[in-house]
């Protein structure tokens, strides 16, 4: 819930203003400006904004994050690969939280979620080091029960599940897939964590995920910078956000 918004918390909407930037970068202009987004998405019911720092800065960039930090009234979810250079940037911009996602340089977009067993030590070194910041920390993940408890092991408090999976499938696959969401937010919840989840949702496959009751956020950008071409930005932020409250309030 934000200042904004004070009727919540019903779920909350991070707005993940990555491909505003895609497509001021497509022409090297200074226009759309993502700063901008972010701050008409907050007037429109955006509980936080979320911005993705790739290695290879192909949306946001530095710049972007420097500028919009003193700037949010709600708060800053900066997702970051689990590097030495992405962890020393986070604890100087000091955001009020960090999702920590794997990154490949030649993916299309993330694929799969951070293996949180494997790269345990490294994991659980970069948590340390925000958290001494102050910063809370998230783990993407994919809804897989030993990646679950390996993020509570490393002290990470806060889960976003990859939903990249649900969204990609159809008919009784995609059934699967989101009944492995929610057995995921239920190890969340059971390991004492804020659960989370985002990738891929848009406007008619987002009610599925939000019906989950405890599922805190969800973060969405593709659909919403891909809707507000027809829509308008604010538009489209105030309807992703009515259909997860309406849906929330209809599950409940
Ligand atoms: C981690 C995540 O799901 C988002 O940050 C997403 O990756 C942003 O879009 P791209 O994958 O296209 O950079
Ligand atoms: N962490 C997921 C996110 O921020 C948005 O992903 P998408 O909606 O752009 O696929």
């Amino acid at each position: 819930m934000s200042f904004l918004n004070p009727v919540g918390p019903v779920i909350d909407l991070g707005v993940n203003i990555d491909h505003v930037a895609t497509l001021r970068n497509a022409r090297g202009t200074v226009y759309p400006d993502p700063i901008r987004a972010a701050l008409l998405a907050e007037q429109a019911g955006a509980d936080c904004i979320t911005l993705h720092l790739r290695e290879d800065r192909r949306h946001i960039k530095d710049a972007d994050v420097l500028a919009l930090a003193p700037q949010l009234a709600t708060r800053m979810n900066l997702e970051a690969a689990v590097t030495q250079e992405m962890i020393d940037f986070a604890c100087r911009v000091k955001p009020a939280d960090v999702c920590l996602v794997p990154e490949k340089r030649t993916e299309v977009t993330t694929e799969g979620g951070l293996d949180v067993v494997r790269y345990h030590k490294e994991v659980e070194a970069a948590v340390k080091q925000l958290q001494a910041e102050g910063i809370r920390v998230s783990l993407f993940i994919d809804a897989d029960e030993a990646q679950i408890a390996a993020a509570a092991a490393v002290g990470a408090p806060v889960i976003e599940l990859h939903t990249g999976a649900y969204a990609d499938a159809e008919g009784a696959a995609q059934i699967a897939e989101l009944e492995r969401v929610k057995a995921g937010v239920r190890w969340g919840v059971q390991h004492g964590l804020k659960v989370n989840a985002g990738h891929g949702l848009h406007y008619t496959n987002v009610q599925a995920i939000a019906a989950i009751p405890d599922i805190a956020e969800l973060n969405i950008g593709h659909a919403i910078v891909a809707h507000s071409i027809f829509a308008g930005w604010e538009n489209a932020v105030r309807e992703m956000k009515a259909i997860m409250v309406a849906t929330r309030l209809g599950a409940k």
